[in-house]
């Protein structure tokens, strides 16, 4: 069985206060309840601190939304791994499409983080999906592959187990339109085969992948109830409680 989790990223939004605010919400929507579902939230890299100072012992773990591969030294703006430990983080947010499209990140920059972070125990939440002309140019398979295979260049079978991958349809982000239930399965059931085919059938059924892309409390339960889907990467709708709660109970009843 897979342990579903429920992220939340935060993306370039909140504040010191409010983000503060929502985290100790957060805490108190899971106190009491069964922890059958891991809770990540990753806000921005100057609130992770004050963040996992909120989120306390609730259980609620914590993660940034990127880092960069090398240890230290002149590399201006950038933060390595130690330093997210450092401050209590357990989890990184990896090739997310915005890094990707609007950022200019590509594969091999995203495969030197992963290893990076995985050589520290750090768990990476890796971001894998296509552009709508993918899709609708039938390349959603294609893209897919070659995410996974650049993002997994030289990653070990045993250091699987530290990464969790998201696909999200660039074209569901932030845009209300969200996958089918059906495309996201299928989609899940495709990098499941990846997985099998480049690694073993077992490291494929262990994999957790989480569904990301307009995911609101209104369409989790269906997305969720899909049997390649384990667990959600929810960005506008992790910024409330009164939103990201129901998504995180959704989780609990998968
Ligand atoms: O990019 C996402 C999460 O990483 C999804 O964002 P939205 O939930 O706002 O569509």
């Amino acid at each position: 069985m897979r342990r579903p989790m429920i992220a939340g990223n935060w993306k370039m939004n909140t504040d010191l206060a409010s983000g503060t605010e929502l985290a100790k919400g957060l805490a108190s929507h899971v106190a009491g309840k069964d922890s059958s579902v891991d809770v990540l939230v990753c806000p921005p890299f100057p609130y992770l601190q004050a963040i996992k100072e909120a989120v306390g012992d609730s259980g609620i773990s914590v993660g940034a939304q990127n880092c960069y591969f090398e240890e230290s030294g002149a590399f201006t703006g950038e933060v390595s791994v130690d330093m997210l430990q450092d401050i209590g983080c357990d989890w990184v947010i990896l090739g997310h499409s915005e890094r990707r499209h609007v950022l200019g990140e590509c594969d091999g920059t995203i495969n030197k983080k992963t290893k990076a972070a995985i050589a520290k125990n750090l768990g990476v939440v890796l971001c894998v999906g296509e552009l709508l002309e993918e899709r609708e140019s039938d390349k959603t398979g294609e893209v897919l592959d070659t995410q996974m295979k650049g993002g997994l260049a030289d990653v070990s079978e045993a250091d699987l187990s530290k990464i969790i991958i998201a696909y999200e349809p660039v074209w569901a982000i932030g845009t209300g339109k969200t996958a089918s239930p059906e495309q996201a399965d299928q989609a899940h059931a495709h990098l499941r085969n990846w997985l099998s085919s480049n690694y073993s059938q077992a490291a494929a059924e262990a994999m957790r992948i989480l569904y990301g892309g307009s995911v609101k409390p209104s369409n989790a339960e269906e997305l969720l109830g899909q049997p390649n889907v384990d667990g959600a990467l929810v960005g506008g709708a992790s910024l409330t409680v009164d939103n990201f709660g129901p998504i995180i109970d959704a989780g609990r009843s998968k």
